[in-house]
This record gives C-alpha cells, sequence and structure tokens, in this order.
C-alpha cells in the first residue's frame, strides 16, 4: 500500500500516456504527460507548490500570509489548493475573458477573485500588474503579510519542471526520448523541462508549439517579438520573453492554427477518451510536427496540461465554436441516440 500525505504528495509522478491516432499517423512514440491527473487537474500545480515552497523556505510566507497572483485560472486553482492545505489564503486577479468553470473554481476553492478586463501587459491595469501592486499593498495591511506568486518572472515556476517534471519523462523511459514539445504561457513547462532534458542528453529536441496571436514563433524563428491573429486557446499565447523562458533551449518552433488544435482536441476525446483543453491540442499538434521533422521510430513527449471539462461553455459548445467560425464535429451534437420512453412502456 502506497500513501501520499496530503495533497502536496499528491501532486506530480503523473503517468506519460501513448497516443495512438498521432503515433500510428507519424510512425514515432508519441507520448502525453498526463498533467490533467494532478489534484487541480493541471500542470500548474506543480508550479504553485514550488512557488510557495520557495517563498517559505526564503522566510517571505508566514504561516496564515496571502498569497497574491495574476493568472488565467490554473495557477490559481493550484495555489489556492495547496494554500488550503498548508495554512494560507489566496487573492487571484483574473482576465474577464477566462472560462466560468476556471472562476467557479476558484472560488470553490476559497480564493477571493478579482475580475478585471483583459488588457495587454504593456497597460498598467494588465493583470499581472495589478496583482502585483495588490501584492505590495496587502503585504502592509494583512496580520500575516503577503506575498506576490509572480509566475511569469519568478524562476520557482521552472524549477518546479527542473527538478520534477523533466526527471519524470527522463526516467519513465529510462532515457529513450528524442523530442519534447509545449506550448508556452509562463514558459515554465517548456524552459524547466527542457533544461532537465538537455542535461541529461544534448541530443533531445525541444520544440515550441505556439498559438496565434503569441510573439514566441516568431521569435524563435526570426530573432524578433511579432504577434499576429489570435486564438481560443486559454493559459498559453506569450508576447515577451519572461524570466521563466530565458536560455531555454529552443531547437524548433511551430504555429498552430485554432482550427487543428480544436480537431484534435475532439480527435482525443472521440477516439482515445482523452477529455482536455485546448492547450494540450496545440501541444499534439506541435508534437505530430515534431514527429515528421524527426523521422519516424522516435521518442516524442508532450504534456496534456488540463482537464477539458474547465472549457465545457467554451472549447466543448457548439455555439461558441460556431461563433469563432471554427468547425462543430458532428458527434458533438448527437443526442436522441436513446429513447427512453420507449424502453419504459
Ligand atoms: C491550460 C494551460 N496550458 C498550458 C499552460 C502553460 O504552462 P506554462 O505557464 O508553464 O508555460 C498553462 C499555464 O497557465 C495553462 O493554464
Amino acid at each position: 500500500m502506497r500513501i501520499r500525505s496530503g495533497l502536496v504528495e499528491a501532486i506530480g509522478r503523473t503517468p506519460l500516456i501513448r497516443l495512438k491516432r498521432a503515433s500510428e499517423m507519424t510512425g514515432c512514440e508519441i507520448l502525453g504527460k498526463a498533467e490533467f491527473m494532478n489534484p487541480g487537474q493541471s500542470v500548474k500545480d506543480r508550479a504553485a507548490l514550488w512557488i510557495i515552497e520557495d517563498a517559505v523556505r526564503r522566510g517571505a510566507l508566514q504561516p496564515g500570509g496571502v498569497i497574491v497572483e495574476g493568472t488565467a485560472g490554473n495557477t490559481g486553482i493550484g495555489l489556492a489548493l495547496v494554500a488550503n492545505a498548508l495554512g494560507y489564503r489566496t487573492v487571484i486577479v483574473i482576465p474577464d475573458t477566462q472560462s466560468d468553470e476556471k472562476k467557479q473554481m476558484l472560488r470553490l476553492a476559497g480564493a477571493e477573485l478579482v475580475e478585471v478586463p483583459a488588457v495587454p501587459y504593456k497597460d498598467p491595469n494588465n493583470y499581472v500588474k495589478l496583482s502585483g501592486r495588490l501584492a505590495e499593498a496587502l503585504a502592509k495591511s494583512e496580520p500575516a503579510g503577503a506575498i506576490w506568486a509572480n509566475q511569469f518572472d519568478n524562476v520557482a515556476n521552472r524549477q518546479a519542471h527542473i527538478d520534477s517534471t523533466g526527471p519524470e519523462i527522463w526516467d519513465d523511459l529510462d532515457g529513450k526520448v528524442d523530442g519534447f514539445v509545449s506550448a508556452v504561457g509562463t514558459g515554465g513547462t517548456l524552459a524547466g523541462t527542457a533544461m532537465a532534458l538537455k542535461e541529461r542528453s544534448k541530443d533531445v529536441k525541444i520544440a515550441l508549439a505556439d498559438p496565434p496571436g503569441a510573439a514566441l514563433y516568431s521569435f524563435y524563428t526570426t530573432g524578433e517579438l511579432k504577434a499576429e491573429g489570435s486564438s481560443i486557446t486559454e493559459g498559453i499565447g506569450q508576447g515577451r520573453i519572461t524570466a521563466n523562458l530565458e536560455d531555454a533551449p529552443v531547437d524548433f518552433a511551430y504555429q498552430i492554427p485554432d482550427a487543428e488544435s480544436v480537431q484534435i482536441c475532439f480527435d482525443l476525446l472521440e477516439h482515445e477518451g482523452l477529455c482536455l483543453g485546448g492547450s494540450s491540442g496545440v501541444n499534439v499538434a506541435g508534437a505530430i510536427r515534431l514527429a515528421r521533422e524527426l523521422g519516424p521510430g522516435h521518442t516524442i513527449v508532450t504534456i496534456l496540461c488540463d482537464y477539458g471539462t474547465r472549457y465545457q461553455s467554451k472549447l466543448f459548445d457548439p455555439s461558441f465554436l460556431r461563433s469563432k467560425s471554427l468547425p462543430v464535429p458532428a458527434w458533438l451534437e448527437k443526442h436522441g441516440r436513446v429513447n427512453l420512453a420507449e424502453v419504459m412502456e
């Protein structure tokens, strides 16, 4: 019998799942690291835990203290759950464009939610900058103090992946890994996992998968930060080189259109039973591109970032998809296969 002593110990050590259709299509072994199986149902539980433990070690976070963060949702959920387990409180600043499901989960976990209009990073009222100012104010007014988690530029975030995600992938595959692909929100997952894998073998190829509207595809292919278009994906799409992204060893970069990532999410749900958010679709599309780049016979790992029920009102809602001119798979609208009235007669 193996018991984990609490929520904190239940974070990480997620399985690698073989993605059947992507593997068959490319002749490669395409594996998804099941980060949706973390207690907060996303990859961001790891960053939340490492950021909190780092603040405690530095003496910045006192018992009963407040953790303030600007987040698209998943980091906030991770922070709120870990805070509950360890005796802290959370105040989360979230752009109003994020899904209702994530906001509901944050409230359920006891986070104090501050919803703000989604404005670009350069605006002083951007959610990240606002959360920094709020943390400064609360540090003075709260009896037990407050810290700013600052996931974008706090490298305790990528340290989580240097210490856990990367080594877990390497160990589970006995070092037989040829490529790793990830989208970027803060860059913690991509940079941290890439650094851990490259440290073990320089031959592992690292690829960025970027949605439209983000500037990193352009940065890693031309050296210029340039963004065009927009995307329905949440939690990813970065316009600058965050501290977590600095020195990330990126070999290839791909831009994935929404029509492709959305189609992959439906495919994974319909044919493999994997219900995932949009960023996982971007990652799997990126893994397929890297597999084609390297050729058959290689092992490529990517991240299955979060669970799809978080997006029932968006990615999995036919009318939302139509409003974004995205194709709706027939089976998503299929109802009435079971006629209960007939059976009960
Ligand atoms: C759904 C989802 N996918 C991917 C990411 C990207 O992870 P990272 O911040 O480590 O780049 C995030 C980050 O918030 C996310 O919420």
